[in-house]
């Protein structure tokens, strides 16, 4: 089985890969952008948050000069000898797909290695709304990583310890270079305005689910499956290796609340020839004892599956039992969240607002 419960992020050694435990919250791929940057010369800024490993071509020299998959900068000069320059540094900002805690960021330089900013630091405010670039520059900014030596081609993990609610980060390279990617991992909280009251989905990232095991995550992550929007190919849901027992596949989550599900949505879509064949769904208070809500069900590959609920259970987790392996691109669970769970998520959102 697979623990994919929070790691102790408190440690000092502190890994990418530790952080990666928590979901990025400035990913593209769960709303994160770019808003505004000083200067993004030679590569664009957008691509601080692509979701995948930075690639890199020694020979892919377009009209400015070597393309980078990261966000870099034209050189600076100091002013020197009389002769005019260019000082300062740079900065980009970045709005969270997902606000929530930020427990660590890294600051990726993979791939610069003659053209990487010798310093960084990263602040972030709280900014609820749509504001422009222009109402965040008068936010109220708090350092969250001081200004730190970074070297080049290198994932720099920086922990983070302020027990606030972030919906934006502001990255700054000290004075110019390049950055292949800044990931801003954390727990999501949830604004409780769009919760409460409302049919939504408690299975989701951006409502505040998460992922606490599985019996296998051989290709990629179940917690893909919570992603916003539709899987654009097989990698961008959960995929299991294929079993050779006589057991079956699994993924319990803790819902974004305690709530009652009504419509259980299984999304098979891009999985061909390794979908399930069946699934049957199970909820539980306490994630000790279980009840099951939807038993064995028949599944077709490459096919969005709704399954209307008569259960008036109520449950804070969920686990999805796949027979007996296969992926699943999307879960979703429609429900209402109970009075207890929309207390919680409003108690949460103000304790760190
Ligand atoms: N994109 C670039 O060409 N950058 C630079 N040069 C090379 N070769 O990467 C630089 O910083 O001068």
């Amino acid at each position: 089985m697979t623990d994919l419960s929070p790691t102790d992020l408190s440690a000092t050694q502190l890994s990418a890969t530790d952080l990666s435990a928590l979901p990025d919250l400035a990913l593209r791929t769960l709303g994160g952008s770019v808003l505004a940057a000083s200067d993004e010369s030679f590569a664009a800024k957008e691509n601080l948050i692509n979701p995948w490993t930075p690639r890199f071509s020694p020979e892919t020299f377009g009209v400015k000069g070597q393309e980078y998959d990261g966000w870099e900068t034209a050189r600076r000069r100091p002013c020197r000898d009389g002769v005019p320059g260019d000082p300062g540094h740079d900065w980009a900002l970045v709005r969270l797909g997902l606000p929530g805690v930020i427990r660590g960021v890294v600051v990726d330089t993979a791939w610069f290695k003659g053209n990487y900013p010798p310093h960084a630091s990263v602040e972030a405010c709280a900014l609820d709304g749509h504001p422009s670039p222009s109402e965040l520059a008068d936010a109220d900014w708090t350092e969250i990583v001081p200004r730190s030596p970074l070297t080049g081609d290198t994932a720099h993990a920086f922990p983070v310890d302020v027990e606030r609610r972030f919906t934006h980060v502001r990255l700054r390279m000290l004075p110019d270079g390049g950055i292949a990617r800044l990931r801003v991992h954390g727990e999501v909280v949830p604004d409780p305005s769009f919760l409460t009251g409302l049919t939504v989905d408690l299975a989701a990232l951006e409502n505040g689910a998460r992922v606490t095991g599985c019996s296998d995550m051989f290709y990629s992550s179940p917690e893909n499956m919570l992603f916003p929007g539709l899987a654009r190919n097989q990698s961008e849901g959960w995929e299991t290796a294929r079993r050779r027992d006589d057991g079956n596949d699994w993924v319990v989550l803790r819902m974004a609340a305690p709530g009652r599900i009504a419509v259980a949505e299984f999304d098979t879509t891009h999985l061909k020839f390794n979908a399930p064949a069946a699934v049957s769904l199970s909820v539980s208070a306490d994630a000790e004892t279980w009840r099951e809500i939807l038993p064995r069900t028949r599944l077709q590959p490459d096919t969005r599956h709704r399954f209307r609920l008569d259960s008036d259970v109520e449950a804070g987790y969920v686990r999805a039992d796949v027979h007996p392996d296969g992926g699943l691109a999307r879960l979703r669970l429609w429900g209402t969240l109970t009075p207890s769970g929309e207390r919680a998520v409003r108690e949460r959102y103000e304790a760190l607002t």
